[in-house]
């Protein structure tokens, strides 16, 4: 039984059988569902490529709405900083769909960066290609709502790309939030502080989220001093439940994570005002690919 696409010649490349996906290992689990590295294996010898697949945790097999979009979102996106669309697999007549991505086998800088331990200057590379994928993503009116080290891919030792889109929203024109309602297992710890108290989104709030990851980098995402672990201790650590409104109370006093060592004094004033409490204060992903070149040079 081969579908129409298999029988044309030079049939298309964007259509992946389930029959050939081998299941290799699972890469990550979200809320909603997970991301398995799979070997994509036509000739069934073993000389097929592999491909990073995501699926959603088929409850009831109906499919989101919200997971189409994001299908929809990454196909949309051309950029060397953002990981590339291969694809789909569908199953039972297009009730379930998964999404073909590139596989980058190095992984995210969480895994990548404590064996690596960069110096500043690459550390600034990585930052600076991060925003102009983010400059790219926003000026398709998309705000990513989880920009973090754990999202962002490493294809080698200069180059490294957002990896995730799974809160991505439009903002249409002339809107500036966008207004959540969902709170599954929220990444707090990167939200601005009007997310945090107002679930407001925006291009701004994607600042902030950048200027946590900046600090991740630049602390070569050690766990030691990773934002959760740094923002528990300046908390005093209430018996380890941290309320949001404990977050929420330190950030209206103006704490802000520390300088990281390493860290030259231009980098962690570009960082502070990334986490400017009046999001129209926050330079934008434009402005930071600037910024962050001059220091470079
Ligand atoms: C359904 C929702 C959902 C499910 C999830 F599992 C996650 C979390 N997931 C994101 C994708 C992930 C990290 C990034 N960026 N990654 C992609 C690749 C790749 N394309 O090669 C890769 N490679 C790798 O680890 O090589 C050793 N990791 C990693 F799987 C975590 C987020 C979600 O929204």
């Amino acid at each position: 039984d081969i579908s129409p696409s298999e029988a044309l010649p030079g049939s298309d490349p964007s259509v992946f059988h389930k029959r050939y996906l081998k299941k290799m290992r699972d890469l990550g689990e979200g809320h909603f569902g997970k991301v398995t590295l799979y070997l994509y294996d036509p000739a069934n010898d073993g000389t097929g490529e592999r491909v990073a697949v995501k699926a959603l945790k088929q409850e009831g097999g109906h499919v989101h709405e919200g997971w189409m979009k994001e299908i929809e979102i990454l196909k949309s996106l051309y950029h060397s900083n953002i990981v590339k669309y291969k694809g789909c697999c569908t199953e039972l007549g297009g009730q379930v769909v998964q999404l073909i991505m590139e596989y980058l086998p190095l992984g995210s800088l969480r895994e990548y960066l404590p064996k690596r331990k960069l110096g500043v200057p690459q550390c600034l590379l990585f930052a600076q290609q991060i925003c102009q994928g983010m400059d790219y993503l926003h000026s398709k009116r998309y705000i990513h709502r989880d920009l973090a080290a754990r999202n962002v891919l490493v294809e080698n030792d200069s180059l490294v790309k957002i990896g995730d889109f799974g809160l991505t929203k439009y903002i249409p024109e002339g809107e500036i939030y966008y207004r959540v309602r969902e709170d599954g297992d929220s990444p707090v710890f990167w939200y601005a502080i009007e997310c945090l108290k107002e679930s407001k989104f925006s291009f701004s709030s994607d600042i902030w989220s950048f200027g946590i990851t900046l600090y991740e980098i630049l602390t070569c995402c050690d766990h030691r001093q990773s934002p959760p672990t740094k923002f528990f201790e300046m908390m005093g650590n209430v018996q380890g439940q941290m309320t949001v409104m404990g977050l929420i109370k330190l950030l209206e006093k103006q704490r802000r994570l520390p300088c990281p060592r390493e860290c030259p004094h231009e980098v962690n004033m570009l960082m502070q005002q990334c986490w400017h409490a009046e999001p129209s204060e926050r330079p934008s992903f434009k402005c930071l690919t600037e910024r962050i070149d001059a220091i470079r040079q």
